[in-house]
């Protein structure tokens, strides 16, 4: 069963799209009618190009308006077919698409679309080409596959079959199981797409927001589940409309789409029983730790950022400048290293954080999926914690369990200073990374292809300066969690981050307490400098969540956010102010039961951040 890619799916010329496709790793490509038109190409070189690519052409598409179509449009509409197929024979195609009408001008006639289709079929028969019916959401007499396939079914002709694309079903809250009504060797061509969950108009929604499988809310393992059932062999095909991917590297979008294709494939494999090809999405117990990059001359800096936020020296490595502090359960490593991995991070980006370490159930089982899905291993000098490629070229480290346990004590020289205030951190409750806006699905897909985790619904932030969009993912105990954030808007908080640090990466690192307002008073003392919230908001706070006056007086006086869901589970959050625009903390108290990260609140800090504009160093 074969991967192939649309070329409508990617930026740049034809010739760009099908160098894309084949450098990606594809071997098989549908050509998008416009894309053919437009290209200064003759047939015979789209085929050279193809054949030096090491690409097949399966699919030419689309083919409009044809059936139940009154005269003269019906005549031109088979004519210009034929000539479609005399193309597609020197592409080596033999199968084209054909999108139920969405002409005004159509018939409605069953009788009539089944009439022009089986004709269809004989005039397909002689240039030995194959002919996919597939329901377009927005079809204005057929728009449901189910309709699709009674029409195929009636036409009743060998050359005459049905198309799926997950788009157009799915849309349309078309149950997968009516898959199962089709006759396996009827159905020619299989298209896919997810799309995030919009109420919106069903052309509008798939022309600009389509995107690959495990970037939006569609069940496609459910799809791809039925259609394997079924028997069906031919290829799965990407069919993206997305704004975002024509502005983007063709490369970034060809790779990405092989990754979705190959992680959905492996769902629907293990939903249907059939033997998995790798290993399942790796299970994440936890972040064990970060890892900032640190320039000599911010040592004070981010020195004074820990210790008011109530970390502690907890050792030095055995070999290398390297400091590990500690808060609670939550660890930093602190790399002044002049060589390697940290110092080239260093470089590019400034003081940042350039690795994170994550705790997982099978670290070797973790990076035998990694490798199966393209996700580059980058070489690390410690044994018992592989490291992948993450956002912007820092790692992601993968430890097991047995790793974790001991990576301390072997790696560090324990320090023996005094013990350092209790501020009850239990851990690391969600990390927040800034990425560029055309790398925002890239993300998502790398986090949900890798990892068990999952996506929860995407919120728009108001910044000052323009929308942020952000998306938060985490395992099912939510002891994993990250948010990944990107804007248009140049003059955003998080454009303004990208800009600062030299491209994507984690700007805050929220710690979970037990106590945060006893946390905020602790952290007072050793002279945090906290991000102040405006009493508008605490005077709204304080009637909207029925707050005792001893409550709000704490809110006010230790500059908390709070929010509570429809269960009445709690969050109450604390900012830090920034270290040099790049970097800052958050502190959560999470009610149990609580599973946002106050995204009602996210407004009122974003606004708070831009009165801080200048640079800033914690003091
Ligand atoms: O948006 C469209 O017109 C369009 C064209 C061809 C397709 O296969 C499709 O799913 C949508
Ligand atoms: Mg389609």
């Amino acid at each position: 069963m074969t991967n192939a890619i649309a070329t409508v799916s990617i930026s740049g010329t034809l010739e760009d799209k099908l160098r894309a496709a084949a450098e990606a790793g594809f071997t098989a490509v549908e050509i998008f009618d416009t894309d053919f038109l437009a290209s200064p190409l003759s047939p015979q070189e789209v085929r050279a190009l193809l054949d030096e690519l090491g690409l097949r052409c399966v699919l030419y598409q689309p083919f409009r308006d044809l059936e139940g179509m009154p005269e003269p449009l019906r005549t031109r509409a088979f004519e210009r077919i034929a000539q479609k197929f005399e193309i597609m024979q020197v592409l080596g195609c033999d199968r084209i698409l054909l999108c139920s009408n969405c002409s005004p001008q159509s018939s409605g006639d069953r009788a009539r679309a089944i009439a022009d289709l089986r004709e269809l079929g004989d005039l397909a028969e002689r240039y030995g080409v194959t002919v996919g019916y597939e329901a377009l959401a927005w079809g204005v007499h057929v728009n449901d596959h189910r309709v699709a396939w009674e029409i195929v079914e009636a036409v009743d002709h060998p050359r005459i079959g049905i198309l799926l694309d997950s788009f157009h079903s799915l849309a349309r809250g078309i149950p997968s199981q009516s898959i199962r009504d089709i006759a396996p060797e009827k159905l020619v061509f299989v298209q896919l797409a997810d799309a995030p969950l919009l109420d919106m108009d069903y052309l509008y929604w798939s022309r600009h927001f389509r995107c690959l499988p495990g970037q939006g809310g569609f069940d496609l393992t459910e799809y791809v589940a039925e259609i394997l059932k079924l028997g069906y062999t031919g290829p799965l095909s990407l069919e993206i409309f997305n704004d975002r991917f024509r502005a983007n590297s063709a490369t970034m979008v060809a790779r990405d789409g092989l990754r979705s294709l190959d992680a959905l494939r492996d769902a629907a494999r293990r939903a249907i029983g059939e033997t998995p090809a790798m290993p399942a999405r790796a299970h994440i117990e936890r972040v064990e730790f970060i890892e900032f990059a640190v320039i000599e001359s911010d040592r004070g800096a981010i020195e004074t950022l820990l210790r008011s936020a109530g970390c502690v020296p907890a050792g030095r490595h055995r070999a290398k400048a390297v400091e590990l502090w500690r808060n609670g359960g939550a660890n930093f490593v602190l790399n002044y290293a002049p060589e390697g991995f940290a110092s080239a991070y260093r470089a590019t980006h400034g003081t940042a954080i350039c690795a994170i370490g994550l705790v997982v159930a099978d670290g070797a089982a973790t990076m035998a999926r990694a490798r199966a899905l393209g996700i580059p291993e980058h070489a690390s000098d410690i044994r018992t914690m592989p490291a992948l490629r993450g956002v912007a070229g820092s790692l992601v480290y993968v430890l097991d369990v047995e790793a974790a346990r001991t990576i301390w004590a072997d790696e560090f020289i324990a320090d023996g200073g005094p013990a350092g205030p209790d501020i009850g951190v239990s851990g690391f409750d969600h990390l927040a990374a800034t990425v560029p806006n055309d790398e925002f699905l890239s993300w998502q897909l790398y986090w949900r292809s890798l990892f068990d985790v999952q996506v929860q619904t995407p919120q728009d932030v108001i910044d000052p300066n323009g929308l942020v969009q952000s998306q938060a993912i985490q395992n099912a105990t939510g002891s994993f969690r990250i948010t990944l954030n990107s804007t248009d808007a140049r003059d955003a908080l998080s454009a303004r981050f990208l800009h600062q640090s030299f491209g994507a990466g984690f700007q805050h690192v929220a710690l979970r307490v037990r106590d945060l307002e006893a946390a905020a008073v602790a952290m007072a003392q050793l002279g945090q400098s906290r991000l102040p919230v405006p009493h508008n908001y605490q005077d709204d706070a304080a009637k909207r969540f029925a707050l005792s006056d001893a409550e709000a007086e704490a809110m006010r006086a230790n500059d908390l956010l709070i929010d509570e869901d429809a269960a009445g589970h709690r969050y109450r959050q604390l900012y830090t102010r920034a270290f040099a625009k790049t970097f800052f903390f958050e502190f959560v108290e999470r009610g149990a039961g609580y599973e946002g990260y106050g995204a009602p609140n996210a407004a009122i800090r974003l606004a708070a951040q831009n009165k801080f504009r200048d640079p800033v160093i914690a003091d």
